[in-house]
C-alpha cells in the first residue's frame, strides 16, 4: 500500500515530546478512552473497521544506549526498532514505534523479530504474563518527524496525541509508542 506522497522522514522517527502521566492532562473523554486502552489497540481498531492492515515502515537495530533511558530494566546492547502504520479500511490510523531489546540468549520470550505485517499485539497479548506499565501520553503537535509523516500521507495538520507504555512479557520487556493520526477514531 503506497500512500505516501512527499519527502519521507528518516527512521526511526523522533518520539521527542513532553511525556506526562495521563492523570495530568485534560482531554476529551473520547481521546482519553483511546489513550488509556488497556487491551490490544489492534483488536479495538479491527472492531471499528472492515479491513485492517499493518504497513511496516522500518525495522532496524540501534544501540540500546540511544534508546534505553529509564525504560528497560534489562541490560541489552541493541534494540530492534519497529515502525508501522496501522490502516483501517485503507485509512492510516496509527503510527507505532516499538523497541524490542535484542537478548543474547535467543530463548528469551516470544520471537518478535519476524513479525512482518502481523500485528505485534496479536502476538504479545497471547502471553499470559503480559502486563502494561508506565503508561504516559504526549502531544506530538510540535514533533517535526510526525508532522512530516502526516504530510506524507496528505493528512490535515491537527493536534496529534500519542501514548507509550512498557510491556513486561515472559522473559522480556518491550516499549510501544502509538500516535493517533489525524482522522483516527480517537478524535471523532
Ligand atoms: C501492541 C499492539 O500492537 C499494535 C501493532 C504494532 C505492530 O504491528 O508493530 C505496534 C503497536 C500496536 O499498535 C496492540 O495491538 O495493542
Amino acid at each position: 500500500m503506497i500512500y505516501s506522497s512527499g519527502p519521507l522522514p528518516t527512521y526511526p522517527l523522533s518520539l521527542q515530546a513532553q511525556w506526562q502521566d495521563v492523570e495530568r492532562v485534560f482531554l476529551s473523554a473520547q481521546l482519553l478512552d483511546w489513550l488509556v486502552e488497556p487491551n490490544s489497540l489492534t483488536r479495538r481498531l479491527k472492531s471499528f473497521s472492515q479491513q485492517f492492515a499493518v504497513e511496516v515502515l522500518s525495522e532496524r537495530l540501534v544501540d540500546a544506549a540511544a534508546y534505553q533511558g529509564d525504560i528497560f530494566t534489562c541490560d541489552t546492547q541493541q534494540v530492534r526498532v519497529r515502525e508501522v502504520i496501522l490502516f483501517c479500511d485503507n485509512h492510516p490510523m496509527v503510527y507505532a514505534q516499538s523497541w524490542i531489546p535484542c537478548y543474547e540468549r535467543a530463548e528469551q520470550g516470544v520471537d518478535l523479530t519476524h513479525l512482518g505485517a502481523r500485528p505485534l499485539g496479536e502476538v504479545i497479548f497471547q502471553d499470559p504474563q503480559l502486563s502494561r506499565q508506565q503508561l504516559q501520553v504526549a502531544d506530538f503537535s510540535a514533533n517535526a518527524d510526525l508532522q512530516a509523516l502526516t504530510q506524507s500521507f496528505n493528512l490535515p495538520n491537527q493536534p496529534l496525541w500519542g501514548r507509550r507504555s512498557r510491556f513486561n512479557l515472559t522473559g522480556q520487556q518491550i516499549m510501544v509508542c502509538e500516535v493517533f493520526l489525524p482522522g483516527a477514531y480517537a478524535y471523532l
